[in-house]
């Protein structure tokens, strides 16, 4: 999509014209931005003049127009105050049209059909611009409510982003404009129609630049990722606008911007439907590293606090893991057996407390008493119930009253049923008075927290009866032995989670009414029994504490494990959602087994599937070469288009003195080539050791392992030993495509010792 220069000259001369049309277009652009400040100014000093005006007159107008002015005075200061501070380049496009086929305006001022009219192209392939539409953050209206800035969400937006030079509907030009504050700095052109000579009020219309995609990928990256809502494509585009009643599905190769498109879709709905999404957006994302990488993308997109970004490890409150489990414990505490084993645990968990074997109060004088066997028998009958565990503590209580009661004989003293039930109550009051009923009923049906579960699961013996038939001996030592560790890891907010939900959050005591002196007094406060929930109102209280959204974006949707699934899903019952992917890069092993549970998960909610097929971060030459792991990882899997070439070879180098040397070496080589940022990507057990290698070359450089480098980007990379990557787990081939993807510029493979290079250096596993 690059410019068409117009100009045939070339040389010196030619250089300084293109300097001075690009001069004198700045200074359009600039004046287009000075006149947008100046109407937001107009609009400020207006609403401030109403609201000062209705102030001295009193109640001039309805409550309602003085609401409705004072909203409009917070509103213009706002939208100033972010012009003025937050938004670096709030004007950031514009479009140059062709006449419409039909004279229709939209809300935002601008013309709404998409083709032109018959007669918009002359037979001399000359045509005239009809409108020019400028594109910015946030839309604004001058005096005459014509559009001097479109919001870049809004409808008459999407020509700026879906006309390509096979389909360019009515955009002859369009253009980039790079601005910092209130001065603009630069342009950049695109020709949708290069075949026209167009004009605007009698003069041709100038091209300046070689095409503002270009310009964008090429930029150095630093630790935080950039908006490209001045570069959206068009496929990327269709699926940011996709309409949300269902489930969108974007799959994507490495760096086709599938974070990117996720990132304004949540912004994009938020415009859309800002009532509807208001009740939250929830964006999963893999690590906390891409988390702190990708959540300042939607403040520069003027949105924030609707939407939260939490890595798949935090979305348990309270608890954030960032330790990682081996890949065989991994496969073991993800997969969905997992589910039967928590359930089993649950309710095996009850049995740990220490109760006495029998049961032993003293009711309407008597010594009554309930043994081992009878016990069990309540039990089981009180775990019949379907309702979390916690909650069917009220069920127990109910049913060893009933059964102290019969032993009690006294039920068949009264035939009347009035006094029979009165006669029962005050049984039951009697045997609940009981400090060693509330003793014995705390021990034996005690409140069970996730935590203490999963702490019981930690013995091994016992997990061993509880995943009986379910997971294998070497399964049910490696899990018992990772949960005895300090710390929970990524795997185990999910067990956690649905824990929770087996266990239901503990029945609370209602909150006493307020201490009333004269009850004090009297001692009657004491003797009040504290009356536990209801199940309606526990119910509602549940209702209330779960967290739940409106719309929910999963991204690098082929690394969540069944168990993941079932916590996200939780999370999103009554949610419209977009989940983005690609099953190239999925560091679990079972592909079908995550994508059985994603479907579970998504219910029967139609699916609207979309491709991204064009690299965006990766240079030809990089993207090559991963391809070749691609097609040992996955026979038959396209790699996306890379969509531009630096012409610089990935470099193969076998360590020169030892691996750490050797590494640091070309991790400091790489700084001095490039100006952002540097990624020395390892296997995960060497992660700690990598930090030590690197430590001292500053901040531009960041070791971090294999399965951290999910969705980031550096400059330059430097993937170290890919058999060790490869060897991790069995789905490292293609987490060694991710390592192998994450470099915008420069790439070198540093072999180590399994990884048996040739002359060149290049590694078996990288050979053609
Ligand atoms: N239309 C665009 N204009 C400018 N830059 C773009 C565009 N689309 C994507 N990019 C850039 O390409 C890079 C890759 O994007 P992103 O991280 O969203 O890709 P991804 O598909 O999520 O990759 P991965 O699967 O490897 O995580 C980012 O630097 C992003 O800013």
């Amino acid at each position: 999509m690059a410019a068409q220069a117009q100009s045939s000259v070339v040389g010196p001369v030619a250089d300084s014209v293109r300097d001075s049309v690009r001069d004198q277009e700045i200074g359009v652009e600039q004046e287009h931005l000075d006149r947008v400040y100046r109407r937001l100014e107009e609009k400020i000093h207006e609403a401030e003049f109403l609201m000062d005006d209705a102030a001295r007159r009193g109640q001039v107008g309805t409550p309602g127009a003085l609401a409705e002015r004072d909203a409009q005075v917070f509103r213009a200061g706002i939208h100033l105050n972010r012009l003025n501070n937050e938004f670096e380049d709030f004007l950031f496009g514009r479009i140059d049209l062709l006449l419409g086929k039909d004279g229709k305006k939209g809300p935002d001022g601008a013309y709404t059909a998409v083709e032109p009219a018959e007669g918009a192209v002359r037979d001399d392939a000359t045509a005239d611009i009809a409108e020019t539409l400028h594109i910015g953050r946030i839309g604004v209206l001058d005096a005459e409510y014509a559009p001097l800035v479109i919001d870049w969400r809004a409808p008459a937006a999407a020509p700026f982003y879906r006309s390509t030079p096979v389909d360019p509907g009515r955009v002859v030009r369009r253009r980039v404009i790079r601005s910092k504050g209130r001065r603009v700095l630069g342009v950049e052109d695109d020709l949708m129609r290069p075949e026209l000579r167009a004009f605007l009020d009698g003069t041709e219309l100038p091209v300046v630049g070689d095409g503002a995609l270009m310009a964008a990928l090429g930029q150095a990256r630093g630790h935080t990722m950039r908006d490209i809502v001045a570069s959206i494509q068009a496929e990327q585009d269709l699926v940011i606008r996709a309409p949300a009643n269902s489930v969108t599905y974007v799959e994507g190769g490495p760096g086709t911007g599938k974070t990117a498109v996720a990132l304004h879709r949540a912004a994009y709905l938020l415009y859309q439907d800002r009532r509807r999404y208001a009740g939250g957006i929830l964006i999963v994302s893999p690590t906390p590293l891409l988390v702190a990488y990708t959540e300042g993308v939607l403040p520069s997109l003027g949105e924030e606090g609707q939407v939260a970004i939490r890595a798949i490890g935090s979305l348990v409150d309270g608890v954030t893991a960032t330790l990682y489990d081996t890949p065989a414990t991994a496969r073991a505490k993800g997969s969905s057996r997992m589910l039967k084993v928590l359930r089993k645990a649950a309710r095996g968990a009850l049995e740990q407390g220490d109760a006495p074997a029998v049961l032993r109060v003293v009711a309407f004088g008597r010594r009554l008493e309930l043994e081992a066997p009878e016990l069990e028998r309540i039990r089981q009958s009180a775990l019949g119930g379907t309702a979390p565990v916690n909650l069917l503590r009220p069920r127990a209580r109910r049913l060893l009253l009933d059964a102290l009661w019969e032993r009690s004989g006294a039920g068949s003293r009264h035939t009347d049923p009035e006094l029979a039930a009165e006669l029962r109550s005050s049984f039951d009051e009697d045997v609940t008075g009981e400090d060693s009923f509330v003793a014995f009923l705390d021990a034996w049906w005690p409140e069970l927290t996730p935590v203490g579960v999963l702490t019981a699961m930690s013995d091994e013996r016992r997990l061993g009866r509880w995943a009986r038939r379910v997971l294998n001996p070497g399964e049910v030592r490696r899990v018992a032995r990772s949960l005895r560790r300090d710390g929970r890891t990524v795997h185990d907010i999910a067990l956690l989670d649905e824990l929770e939900a087996i266990l239901g959050l503990p029945a609370r005591p209602r909150r006493r009414r307020e201490a009333d002196p004269l009850d004090q007094l009297t001692g009657l406060e004491e003797l009040m029994p504290v009356r536990e929930e209801t199940q309606r109102e526990r119910a509602e209280r549940l209702a209330q504490e779960r967290t739940e959204y409106a719309h929910v974006i999963v991204d690098e949707a082929q690394d969540v494990t069944p168990m993941q699934w079932r916590m996200i899903g939780r999370r999103g019952r009554h949610a419209t959602w977009t989940v983005v992917g690609d099953p190239a890069q999925s560091s679990w092993s079972d592909v079908d087994e995550a994508a059985q549970a994603r479907d579970e998960a998504l219910g029967s909610r139609p699916r609207r599937r979309f491709e991204l097929t064009v690299n965006y971060r990766n240079p030809s030459e990089i993207a090559e070469l991963a391809a070749r792991v691609l097609a040992l990882a996955m026979p038959g899997a396209v790699s996306p288009r890379a969509v531009r070439s630096t012409g610089v070879r990935p470099r193969f180098t076998g360590p020169s003195g030892t691996l750490a040397q050797t590494v640091r070496a070309e991790a400091a080589r790489l700084l001095g080539l490039v100006d952002g940022t540097v990624g020395v990507v390892v296997a995960m057990n060497r992660r700690e050791e990598a930090a030590h290698w690197v430590a001292g070359l500053g901040d531009r450089v960041v070791a971090l392992g294999s399965l951290e480098a999910k969705g980031l980007e550096y400059d330059a990379t430097v993937v170290v030993s890919p058999a060790e990557i490869a060897d991790e787990s069995p789905a490292g081939l293609r987490v060694l495509y991710v390592a192998l993807t994450r470099a915008t510029q420069q790439l070198t493979i540093v072999s180590g010792e399994r990884d048996e290079p040739d002359a060149d250096g290049v590694p078996d596993l990288l050979r053609d």
